[in-house]
Protein backbone atom coordinates (compact mmCIF):
# COMPACT_ATOMS: atom_id res chain seq x y z
CA UNK A 1 0.00 0.00 0.00
CA UNK A 2 1.60 3.15 -1.18
CA UNK A 3 1.12 6.09 1.62
CA UNK A 4 -1.22 8.59 1.06
CA UNK A 5 -0.30 12.49 0.99
CA UNK A 6 -2.54 15.48 1.49
CA UNK A 7 -0.95 18.73 1.43
CA UNK A 8 -2.50 22.31 0.99
CA UNK A 9 -0.41 23.86 -1.99
CA UNK A 10 -2.73 27.18 -2.27
CA UNK A 11 -4.05 28.98 0.68
CA UNK A 12 -5.55 32.10 -0.65
CA UNK A 13 -9.36 30.85 0.13
CA UNK A 14 -11.89 30.59 -2.80
CA UNK A 15 -15.50 31.41 -2.11
CA UNK A 16 -16.04 28.44 -4.36
CA UNK A 17 -13.20 26.70 -5.92
CA UNK A 18 -14.44 24.45 -8.64
CA UNK A 19 -13.60 22.83 -11.90
CA UNK A 20 -9.42 22.11 -11.58
CA UNK A 21 -8.26 21.18 -14.70
CA UNK A 22 -4.64 19.89 -15.77
CA UNK A 23 -3.06 22.02 -18.43
CA UNK A 24 -0.43 19.93 -19.47
CA UNK A 25 1.09 22.51 -22.00
CA UNK A 26 1.45 24.82 -19.11
CA UNK A 27 1.98 22.82 -16.38
CA UNK A 28 -0.75 24.43 -14.70
CA UNK A 29 -3.60 23.78 -12.82
CA UNK A 30 -6.66 25.47 -14.07
CA UNK A 31 -9.91 26.27 -11.81
CA UNK A 32 -12.35 28.73 -10.88
CA UNK A 33 -13.59 30.97 -7.70
CA UNK A 34 -17.38 31.15 -8.55
CA UNK A 35 -18.51 33.71 -7.03
CA UNK A 36 -15.34 35.29 -6.64
CA UNK A 37 -15.94 35.76 -10.62
CA UNK A 38 -12.68 35.03 -11.09
CA UNK A 39 -10.57 31.62 -13.68
CA UNK A 40 -7.62 30.83 -12.18
CA UNK A 41 -4.24 29.03 -12.95
CA UNK A 42 -1.56 27.75 -10.44
CA UNK A 43 1.71 26.90 -11.82
CA UNK A 44 3.35 24.09 -9.19
CA UNK A 45 6.60 25.26 -10.48
CA UNK A 46 7.35 29.05 -9.34
CA UNK A 47 3.72 28.37 -6.85
CA UNK A 48 2.08 31.44 -9.22
CA UNK A 49 -1.23 31.96 -9.36
CA UNK A 50 -2.94 34.19 -11.92
CA UNK A 51 -6.51 35.00 -12.07
CA UNK A 52 -8.29 36.22 -14.95
CA UNK A 53 -11.27 38.38 -13.40
CA UNK A 54 -14.95 38.00 -14.90
CA UNK A 55 -18.20 39.61 -15.13
CA UNK A 56 -20.00 36.70 -13.55
CA UNK A 57 -19.95 34.06 -11.59
CA UNK A 58 -17.33 31.56 -13.94
CA UNK A 59 -18.69 27.97 -12.76
CA UNK A 60 -16.22 26.06 -14.78
CA UNK A 61 -13.68 25.95 -17.46
CA UNK A 62 -12.55 23.37 -20.23
CA UNK A 63 -9.21 23.10 -22.47
CA UNK A 64 -9.56 24.32 -26.25
CA UNK A 65 -8.11 23.02 -28.97
CA UNK A 66 -7.71 27.03 -30.81
CA UNK A 67 -4.91 27.25 -27.81
CA UNK A 68 -8.02 29.49 -25.65
CA UNK A 69 -10.40 28.17 -23.25
CA UNK A 70 -14.13 27.83 -22.60
CA UNK A 71 -16.06 28.87 -19.53
CA UNK A 72 -19.36 29.02 -18.25
CA UNK A 73 -20.06 32.35 -17.35
CA UNK A 74 -23.72 32.79 -15.83
CA UNK A 75 -25.33 31.41 -17.89
CA UNK A 76 -23.59 31.99 -21.37
CA UNK A 77 -20.95 29.47 -22.73
CA UNK A 78 -18.05 31.80 -23.63
CA UNK A 79 -14.45 31.81 -25.30
CA UNK A 80 -11.76 33.06 -22.76
CA UNK A 81 -8.26 34.44 -24.67
CA UNK A 82 -6.07 34.27 -20.99
CA UNK A 83 -2.95 36.51 -22.75
CA UNK A 84 -5.53 39.39 -23.55
CA UNK A 85 -7.99 38.75 -20.69
CA UNK A 86 -10.56 38.70 -22.73
CA UNK A 87 -13.84 36.98 -23.31
CA UNK A 88 -16.62 36.13 -25.89
CA UNK A 89 -19.90 35.23 -25.81
CA UNK A 90 -20.84 31.95 -27.73
CA UNK A 91 -23.91 31.05 -26.75
CA UNK A 92 -26.55 31.41 -23.93
CA UNK A 93 -29.40 29.42 -21.93
CA UNK A 94 -31.91 29.66 -19.46
CA UNK A 95 -32.87 32.88 -20.54
CA UNK A 96 -35.99 32.99 -19.07
CA UNK A 97 -34.81 31.93 -15.98
CA UNK A 98 -32.55 35.24 -14.55
CA UNK A 99 -31.84 33.77 -11.01
CA UNK A 100 -29.78 30.58 -13.31
CA UNK A 101 -26.47 30.17 -13.29
CA UNK A 102 -23.96 27.56 -15.09
CA UNK A 103 -22.35 24.76 -12.47
CA UNK A 104 -19.87 22.33 -13.30
CA UNK A 105 -18.85 21.28 -16.71
CA UNK A 106 -16.50 19.22 -18.78
CA UNK A 107 -15.30 18.18 -21.72
CA UNK A 108 -16.23 14.71 -23.45
CA UNK A 109 -14.07 12.38 -25.06
CA UNK A 110 -15.29 14.05 -28.57
CA UNK A 111 -14.91 17.46 -27.55
CA UNK A 112 -18.43 18.14 -26.39
CA UNK A 113 -18.78 20.38 -23.67
CA UNK A 114 -21.37 19.86 -21.24
CA UNK A 115 -21.96 21.82 -18.49
CA UNK A 116 -25.41 21.94 -16.28
CA UNK A 117 -27.40 25.12 -14.59
CA UNK A 118 -29.23 25.73 -11.25
CA UNK A 119 -30.65 28.58 -9.41
CA UNK A 120 -28.74 30.85 -7.70
CA UNK A 121 -27.61 29.49 -3.66
CA UNK A 122 -29.65 31.51 -0.96
CA UNK A 123 -26.82 29.65 1.15
CA UNK A 124 -25.27 26.41 0.67
CA UNK A 125 -27.24 23.76 -0.74
CA UNK A 126 -30.51 26.14 -0.14
CA UNK A 127 -31.92 26.87 -3.52
CA UNK A 128 -35.12 26.98 -5.57
CA UNK A 129 -35.16 23.55 -6.68
CA UNK A 130 -35.64 22.18 -9.91
CA UNK A 131 -34.57 25.22 -12.14
CA UNK A 132 -31.31 23.68 -13.72
CA UNK A 133 -31.03 21.91 -17.09
CA UNK A 134 -27.67 19.85 -18.42
CA UNK A 135 -26.71 21.21 -21.99
CA UNK A 136 -24.33 20.52 -24.42
CA UNK A 137 -22.35 22.69 -26.15
CA UNK A 138 -21.17 21.14 -29.99
CA UNK A 139 -18.50 22.02 -31.95
CA UNK A 140 -20.31 23.60 -34.43
CA UNK A 141 -21.31 25.77 -31.40
CA UNK A 142 -25.19 24.82 -30.93
CA UNK A 143 -26.05 23.70 -27.90
CA UNK A 144 -28.30 20.85 -27.31
CA UNK A 145 -30.41 20.66 -24.31
CA UNK A 146 -30.71 16.94 -22.59
CA UNK A 147 -32.92 17.44 -19.65
CA UNK A 148 -34.66 19.90 -16.93
CA UNK A 149 -35.84 19.79 -13.75
CA UNK A 150 -32.39 19.84 -12.10
CA UNK A 151 -31.26 21.21 -8.83
CA UNK A 152 -27.72 21.95 -8.38
CA UNK A 153 -25.79 20.29 -11.69
CA UNK A 154 -22.75 18.88 -10.93
CA UNK A 155 -20.16 16.23 -11.23
CA UNK A 156 -19.65 14.94 -14.56
CA UNK A 157 -17.18 12.12 -16.65
CA UNK A 158 -17.36 9.55 -19.00
CA UNK A 159 -16.46 5.70 -18.79
CA UNK A 160 -13.13 5.08 -20.39
CA UNK A 161 -14.91 3.34 -23.35
CA UNK A 162 -16.63 6.22 -23.89
CA UNK A 163 -20.21 3.87 -23.32
CA UNK A 164 -21.30 5.54 -20.11
CA UNK A 165 -22.12 9.19 -18.33
CA UNK A 166 -21.71 9.82 -15.33
CA UNK A 167 -23.56 12.24 -13.65
CA UNK A 168 -24.34 14.18 -10.30
CA UNK A 169 -27.41 16.09 -9.85
CA UNK A 170 -26.30 16.95 -5.92
CA UNK A 171 -29.36 16.93 -3.89
CA UNK A 172 -30.12 13.39 -5.20
CA UNK A 173 -27.27 12.51 -2.92
CA UNK A 174 -26.69 10.00 -5.81
CA UNK A 175 -23.99 9.59 -8.53
CA UNK A 176 -25.93 8.21 -11.58
CA UNK A 177 -25.30 6.79 -14.73
CA UNK A 178 -26.16 7.20 -18.24
CA UNK A 179 -25.62 4.97 -21.56
CA UNK A 180 -23.65 7.09 -23.89
CA UNK A 181 -23.39 7.65 -27.48
CA UNK A 182 -20.30 8.82 -28.37
CA UNK A 183 -20.98 9.40 -32.04
CA UNK A 184 -24.38 11.51 -31.51
CA UNK A 185 -23.15 12.59 -27.76
CA UNK A 186 -27.03 11.73 -27.05
CA UNK A 187 -27.13 10.05 -23.27
CA UNK A 188 -29.83 7.19 -22.07
CA UNK A 189 -31.48 4.95 -19.33
CA UNK A 190 -30.72 7.15 -16.56
CA UNK A 191 -29.84 4.72 -13.08
CA UNK A 192 -28.26 5.27 -9.44
CA UNK A 193 -24.67 4.21 -9.23
CA UNK A 194 -24.04 5.13 -5.40
CA UNK A 195 -26.13 6.25 -2.95
CA UNK A 196 -24.16 8.37 -0.33
CA UNK A 197 -24.06 7.63 2.98
CA UNK A 198 -24.78 9.93 5.97
CA UNK A 199 -21.20 11.00 6.75
CA UNK A 200 -20.34 11.61 2.85
CA UNK A 201 -22.91 14.11 2.65
CA UNK A 202 -23.25 16.24 -0.73
CA UNK A 203 -21.66 14.47 -3.64
CA UNK A 204 -20.23 17.59 -5.67
CA UNK A 205 -17.28 17.25 -8.64
CA UNK A 206 -16.28 14.00 -9.71
CA UNK A 207 -13.52 13.02 -12.22
CA UNK A 208 -12.67 8.85 -13.46
CA UNK A 209 -9.21 6.85 -13.02
CA UNK A 210 -7.24 4.79 -15.44
CA UNK A 211 -8.75 2.06 -13.93
CA UNK A 212 -12.52 3.19 -14.87
CA UNK A 213 -13.54 4.03 -11.02
CA UNK A 214 -14.78 7.24 -9.81
CA UNK A 215 -13.50 9.97 -7.11
CA UNK A 216 -16.33 12.11 -6.05
CA UNK A 217 -15.75 14.92 -3.38
CA UNK A 218 -17.86 15.43 -1.05
CA UNK A 219 -19.23 18.75 -0.02
CA UNK A 220 -19.78 18.94 3.56
CA UNK A 221 -17.74 15.47 4.15
CA UNK A 222 -14.33 17.11 3.65
CA UNK A 223 -12.88 13.84 1.69
CA UNK A 224 -12.83 12.18 -1.93
CA UNK A 225 -14.44 8.98 -2.32
CA UNK A 226 -13.19 6.50 -4.91
CA UNK A 227 -16.23 4.56 -5.75
CA UNK A 228 -16.58 1.48 -8.42
CA UNK A 229 -19.47 2.07 -10.83
CA UNK A 230 -19.61 -1.87 -11.50
CA UNK A 231 -20.15 -2.63 -8.14
CA UNK A 232 -21.68 0.29 -6.32
CA UNK A 233 -19.07 0.08 -3.88
CA UNK A 234 -16.87 2.41 -1.94
CA UNK A 235 -13.53 1.32 -2.71
CA UNK A 236 -11.52 4.26 -0.81
CA UNK A 237 -12.15 7.77 1.06
CA UNK A 238 -9.33 10.20 1.49
CA UNK A 239 -10.02 12.75 4.23
CA UNK A 240 -8.97 16.19 4.03
CA UNK A 241 -8.53 18.99 6.59
CA UNK A 242 -11.55 21.45 5.01
CA UNK A 243 -15.08 20.32 4.86
CA UNK A 244 -16.15 21.77 1.75
CA UNK A 245 -14.88 19.90 -0.84
CA UNK A 246 -16.02 20.63 -3.94
CA UNK A 247 -14.46 18.91 -6.96
CA UNK A 248 -11.28 16.67 -7.64
CA UNK A 249 -9.10 15.85 -11.06
CA UNK A 250 -5.90 14.10 -11.81
CA UNK A 251 -2.42 16.43 -13.01
CA UNK A 252 0.98 16.66 -12.42
CA UNK A 253 3.66 13.99 -13.67
CA UNK A 254 1.58 11.74 -15.35
CA UNK A 255 -1.31 12.44 -14.04
CA UNK A 256 -0.02 10.62 -10.67
CA UNK A 257 -1.55 13.39 -8.38
CA UNK A 258 -4.76 14.46 -7.06
CA UNK A 259 -6.08 17.78 -7.09
CA UNK A 260 -9.23 19.02 -4.92
CA UNK A 261 -10.37 22.51 -4.62
CA UNK A 262 -12.50 23.28 -1.46
CA UNK A 263 -15.07 26.38 -0.55
CA UNK A 264 -15.09 29.03 2.38
CA UNK A 265 -18.51 30.52 1.22
CA UNK A 266 -21.27 29.46 4.14
CA UNK A 267 -18.95 29.25 7.01
CA UNK A 268 -19.15 31.29 10.15
CA UNK A 269 -15.56 32.51 11.57
CA UNK A 270 -15.79 30.02 14.11
CA UNK A 271 -15.70 27.25 11.48
CA UNK A 272 -13.03 28.97 9.58
CA UNK A 273 -11.09 29.18 12.75
CA UNK A 274 -10.79 25.52 13.15
CA UNK A 275 -9.89 25.07 9.14
CA UNK A 276 -8.22 27.87 8.19
CA UNK A 277 -7.40 26.09 4.82
CA UNK A 278 -11.20 25.94 3.71
CA UNK A 279 -11.02 27.27 0.05
CA UNK A 280 -7.67 26.45 -0.83
CA UNK A 281 -6.42 23.90 -3.29
CA UNK A 282 -4.90 20.92 -2.09
CA UNK A 283 -2.63 17.96 -3.81
CA UNK A 284 -2.88 14.12 -2.91
CA UNK A 285 0.11 11.85 -3.69
CA UNK A 286 0.59 7.97 -3.03
CA UNK A 287 -2.87 7.43 -4.27
CA UNK A 288 -1.28 4.31 -6.21
CA UNK A 289 -3.31 5.06 -9.40
CA UNK A 290 -3.61 7.81 -12.36
CA UNK A 291 -5.96 9.62 -13.88
CA UNK A 292 -6.65 10.58 -17.84
CA UNK A 293 -5.94 13.68 -19.49
CA UNK A 294 -8.45 16.39 -20.02
CA UNK A 295 -10.10 16.47 -22.89
CA UNK A 296 -10.08 19.69 -25.52
CA UNK A 297 -13.46 21.46 -26.64
CA UNK A 298 -13.40 20.39 -30.43
CA UNK A 299 -15.05 23.64 -31.68
O1 LIG B 1 -19.62 23.76 -5.99
C1 LIG B 1 -20.69 23.62 -6.60
O2 LIG B 1 -20.88 22.79 -7.42
C2 LIG B 1 -21.79 24.57 -6.27
O3 LIG B 1 -21.64 25.72 -7.00
C3 LIG B 1 -21.81 24.79 -4.79
O4 LIG B 1 -22.66 25.79 -4.49
C4 LIG B 1 -22.01 23.49 -4.02
O5 LIG B 1 -22.00 22.38 -4.82
C5 LIG B 1 -23.26 23.38 -3.24
O6 LIG B 1 -23.40 24.42 -2.35
C6 LIG B 1 -23.35 22.08 -2.54
O7 LIG B 1 -24.60 21.68 -2.51
ZN1 LIG C 1 -19.55 21.45 -8.02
Amino acid sequence: MSSVRVECVVSSGFGIGESPVWDEKEGALLCVDIPGRRACRWSPGSGQLQAVPLDAPVSSVALWKSGDYVVTLGTRFAALNWKEQQVTTIAHVDKDKPNNRFNDGKVDPAGRYFAGTMAEEIRPAVLERNQGSLYTLCPDLSVVKHFDRVDISNGLDWSLDHKTFFYIDSLSYSVDAFDYDIQTGKIDNRRSVYKMEKEESIPDGMCIDMEGKLWVACYDGGRVIRLDPETGKRIQTVKLPVDKTTSCCFGGKDYSEMYVTSARDGMDKEWLSRQPQAGGIFKITGLGVKGIPPYAFAG
